[in-house]
């Protein structure tokens, strides 16, 4: 299956006019447009309309376009549903999903107002109940395409303290992780709120990548050029990827199942991640081309 880049994942306001046109030119991966916790009660139906107007527009270029609705026993939910069910996201995104039924209550309602049969449904993991049913939430559905960690609500809930190390979460992190390699879906690292602490938003991008997400979700548009370097393969990742696929592939050739290359033991699962990164790599540069070109 084709590789999706999703290192930078940018949430905005729905209500936001301004930040949804700057969307546009900005180089993050992906967009989440929110209708749920940065959207003031009154100012719902207005962003539910500017996001649908704004997906349907278009203009977006190669940036993946989700809209985040409020949680499935909020008051807005159906009407959101209705909504953004055929406006041309590429995802819908569930917030607050506590099992596997919710999973399927929220493809069963996008179903009914006449979604795609395609239409990937991601969901926030951001609940301490979440957290426990993660596996049955995952493989709830082939639908499911995406895991984003909500560690600011979930912290709140676990009434943690907010470390340097995100220790509180830690756990949760590695579980979110787990389960979404265990389905083969991709997993989106929680904000970091601090626009003022680069360090600190650096050591998070680290930590994330060192964990196994995919990318970050992101608040603000200074963040995506630290998170697209953070979770793109480094120039050494890809140098010893291709130097130990071309050493294993000579090996293949001389019938070996295994190769030592600079003192270390290469398998054909070590090649399998260095083939991944490698064309991780080339779907960056895709894009990338693609975003000059638009
Ligand atoms: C945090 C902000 C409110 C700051 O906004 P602002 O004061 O306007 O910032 P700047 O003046 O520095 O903005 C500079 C320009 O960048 C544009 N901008 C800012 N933020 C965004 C954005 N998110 N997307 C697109 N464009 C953005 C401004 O319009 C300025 O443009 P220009 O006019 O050309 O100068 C703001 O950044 C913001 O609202 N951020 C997103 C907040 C949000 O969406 N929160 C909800 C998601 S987080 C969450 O829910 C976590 C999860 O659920 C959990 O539980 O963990
Ligand atoms: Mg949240």
């Amino acid at each position: 299956m084709a590789i999706r880049p999703r290192r930078s994942v940018l949430y905005m306001p729905g209500s936001n006019e301004r930040a949804l046109e700057k969307a546009r030119s900005l180089p993050a991966d992906g967009l989440i447009f929110d209708l749920e916790d940065s959207v003031a009660p009154e100012a719902k139906a207005l962003a539910r309309r500017q996001v649908t107007d704004a997906v349907k527009a278009g203009g977006f270029g190669h940036r993946e376009l989700i809209v985040r609705v409020n949680g499935l026993d909020s008051e807005w939910a159906s009407e959101d549903i209705a909504a953004v069910a055929h406006c041309g996201a590429d995802a819908i995104l569930f917030p607050k999903i506590q099992s596997a039924a919710d999973v399927l209550q929220a493809i069963l309602l996008l179903e009914q107002a006449g979604a795609p049969q395609t239409l990937p449904v991601w969901i926030m993991a951001e609940t301490p109940r979440c957290i426990l049913n993660i596996e049955s939430i995952a493989g709830a559905s082939r639908r499911l395409g995406c895991v984003v960690a909500g560690t600011s609500d979930l912290g709140r809930e676990l009434r943690i303290r907010d470390t340097p190390a995100r220790d509180g979460v830690f756990t949760a992190l590695s579980l979110i992780v787990l389960a979404a390699r265990a389905l083969g879906v991709d997993a989106i690292d929680g904000v970091h709120l601090d626009l003022a602490d680069e360090a600190g938003f650096a050591a998070s991008c680290r930590q994330g990548r060192d964990l196994g997400f995919d990318g970050k979700t992101l608040i603000h548009p200074k963040q995506i050029e630290g998170a697209n370097r953070g979770f793109a393969p480094s120039e050494a990742e890809l140098d010893w990827a291709r130097t130990i696929a071309a050493a294993f592939k000579d090996a293949r050739a001389q019938g070996k199942g295994i190769v030592v290359v600079n003192g270390r033991l290469v398998e054909k699962l070590h090649v399998d991640e260095a083939e991944r990164l490698i064309a991780l790599n080339a779907a960056i540069m895709a894009a990338g081309e693609r975003a000059v070109a638009a």
